[in-house]
């Protein structure tokens, strides 16, 4: 079973070059071994009794480029658990923990909260969850984050969704987010963006260079020679390209060896899907 999974994996390793190039697949073979069935089958108790590691899946972008919006379609359509990292500083800072004044300044200044405690803050919520899918959405955010999560928990993500969005809509839209965000005002906005493209960006092409990142364009309209940059796709447009990334892994889930379902239909399903 295990040469034909490899085989299939280069396969379609080498079918990338037909997918559509707002999509990069991650390599199949992880993405087989994360979603087949005998994982779901030990995952019945929490998540420490696990025998097999959980499917992670960070989400980047910048500062309202769109990932908790996103997520939440994900959790409603594909059962994964939403953790973002900024709602669990927040509540941090809710709960007043002895961390929470040190993680309220750090927010409001567009800074960088200590990897040790994020790390130790998304950790918790993995073990103690049942599931086996989770969003780690605002995660990490520069590579002293990536590099904390890789040594305390002995693991990558799985796959990383990036969010691609122009500087202009983001900051339109944190200013009209409304959400009484400390740090959605336009001098943190300002900073973010700063962190994002200096410390984020060397994240993202880190990923990018492993082949784990899909990468949602959130494009400006483009009518005739104008570029029309509010026009950047809803909320569900932008689901419509997320939700192929998404249902072109549970395709692929479905290749273990009961079902036996040919490599080549496997294939014109996935370049469908992802093309359509
Ligand atoms: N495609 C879209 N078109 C217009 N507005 C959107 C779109 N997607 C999200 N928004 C709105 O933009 C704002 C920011 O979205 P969201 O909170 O999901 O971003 P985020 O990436 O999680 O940002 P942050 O990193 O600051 O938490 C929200 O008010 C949301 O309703
Ligand atoms: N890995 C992270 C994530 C977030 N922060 C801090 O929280 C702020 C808000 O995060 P959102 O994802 O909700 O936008 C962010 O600007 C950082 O100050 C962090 O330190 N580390
Ligand atoms: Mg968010």
């Amino acid at each position: 079973m295990w040469r034909r999974v490899a085989r299939l994996s280069s396969l379609i390793r080498s079918s990338k070059a037909s997918l559509s190039n707002q999509i990069q697949p991650a390599n199949g073979l992880q993405i087989l071994e994360a979603f087949s069935t005998e994982i779901q089958k030990s995952a019945k108790g929490r998540n420490h009794h696990r025998k097999k590691p959980p499917f992670i899946t960070f989400v980047l972008g910048g500062p309202g480029s769109g990932k908790g919006t996103q997520c939440l379609k994900i959790v409603e359509t594909f059962g994964f658990t939403h953790l973002s990292a900024g709602d669990l500083l927040r509540k941090e800072i809710s709960s007043n923990s002895e961390n929470g004044a040190m993680i309220l300044e750090t927010i409001r200044e567009g800074n960088i909260v200590p990897s040790e405690l994020t790390v130790k803050l998304i950790q918790r919520e993995v073990e103690s969850s049942e599931n086996d899918k989770f969003l780690i959405d605002g995660f990490p955010r520069t590579e002293e984050n990536r590099q904390t999560y890789e040594r305390v928990v002995g693991a990558e993500p799985n796959i990383v969704l990036f969010f691609d969005c122009p500087e202009e809509e983001m900051v339109k839209r944190v200013l009209s987010r409304n959400q009484g965000r400390i740090d959605d005002n336009i001098d943190t906005v300002k900073k973010r963006l700063e962190v994002f493209n200096a410390l984020n960006r060397p994240v993202i092409n880190y990923y990018s260079g492993k082949g784990k990142l899909y990468k949602v364009f959130i494009q400006p309209t483009i009518q005739g020679s104008i570029v029309m940059i509010p026009a950047v796709g809803t909320e569900d447009e932008i689901f419509t390209r997320v939700r192929k990334i998404f249902t072109s892994l549970e395709v692929l889930s479905m290749l273990s060896p009961q079902f036996s379902i040919p490599i080549g239909v496997i294939l014109f399903t996935l370049t469908n899907l992802l093309r359509r």
